[in-house]
């Protein structure tokens, strides 16, 4: 029998959550998968513990602990996983090794979308849109003074990121019409072909010391979990801005709280914090100079589609015995 046609044959997959985009579903389908799906939002556990007994296949659609007993409760039959995410710091990956179980995630089809996201918060919270907002509010609407509002730009400065995959370097390609002075990286092991962006590979403090913008777009593991905190902050310059798209936990958000209440740092624009959501009464939210956004990186349907797409497709690939696509690990 052909791989192809081991695929047509009937296969289960557990799609634990009722939006995930209807191409994905029916791509699913046409190959001969009978489709289980969630509808609880926000997802329960306990229903997906409920239906995923049996099952070929999981498609993983929020961000959700998927650990041991998840797997647990699908059984021997499990052939296939992919999340519906880039990040996979809430997924136990060494479980997954452990078991053989193939894992896939959907990097790639986010660079666009969360690179959009990236320079609108650089922008936002550079020229301070957050604190203007916050001045109209309460009657400060001050146009008369010259001195009022006075943000950082672009132009010139000195851009770094903390991580330089798809993402950061989908923002570098962006930022080759803005006029930057430099564009500076940081990354654990890869130095890169810099050519491509005119970008340079530095050391961590000297990425800290010298970004007018700091930008992190790198995964959360246990290296880069809190690997901003006073320390860090305390070496950036004062006018820096802070942008984080990746994932609140690389960040130590109570020292950001403090370096931007302070002054030691100018200000920063969020798009992932810690916790999410994020209760309503939270202090970070309080400061003027902090834009913080409810994680829509990836909120495009054009993104979400994609990455239901590549989601569905790592699994039909596993289902058939060839690589999966964007493999976890
Ligand atoms: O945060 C978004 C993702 O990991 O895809």
């Amino acid at each position: 029998m052909s791989s192809c046609s081991a695929a047509r044959q009937a296969f289960k997959v557990l799609i634990t959550h009722p939006n995930v985009p209807t191409p994905a579903l029916d791509l699913l389908r046409s190959r001969g998968g009978e489709l289980i799906v969630c509808q609880s939002v926000p997802p329960l556990r306990s229903e997906i513990i409920s239906k995923v007994g049996g099952v070929d296949a999981i498609l993983w659609a929020h961000y959700q602990p998927l650990n041991a007993a998840i797997l647990n409760a699908a059984g021997a039959k499990l052939r296939a996983v992919s999340t519906m995410s880039s990040g996979i710091d809430y997924v136990d990956v060494p479980e997954f090794k452990r078991r053989s179980i193939p894992l896939g995630h959907t990097p790639g089809v986010v660079r666009n979308s969360v690179a959009d996201l990236a320079i609108g918060l650089m922008i936002a919270a550079g020229r301070n849109f957050h604190a203007g907002r916050c001045e109209i509010d309460s009657s400060q609407w001050r146009t008369e003074q010259i001195d009022w509002m006075m943000g950082q730009e672009i132009r010139d400065s000195v851009v770094g990121f903390f991580g330089f995959g798809g993402i950061g370097q989908a923002i570098a390609k962006r930022l080759q019409s803005w006029d930057v002075a430099k564009i500076l990286y940081t990354t654990r092991t890869r130095k890169l072909n810099d050519g491509d962006y005119k970008a340079e590979h530095v050391p961590f403090e000297q990425l800290l010391r010298e970004s007018d913008f700091l930008v992190v777009a790198s995964p959360l593991t246990e290296e880069t979990r809190e690997k901003f905190d006073a320390l860090a902050f305390a070496q950036m310059k004062r006018s820096a801005v802070f942008v984080n798209v990746a994932r609140g936990g690389l960040v130590k958000q109570s020292d950001l709280h403090d370096a931007l209440k302070s002054g030691r740092i100018f200000s920063a624009g969020l798009d992932v914090t810690t916790p999410e959501p994020l209760p309503a009464d939270d202090p970070i939210l309080k400061l003027p100079n902090c834009v913080v956004l409810p994680h829509m990186g990836t909120q495009t349907w054009k993104t979400t589609i994609e990455m239901g797409l590549l989601a569905a497709n790592n699994i039909l690939n596993a289902l058939e015995g060839k690589p999966m696509i964007k493999p976890a690990y």
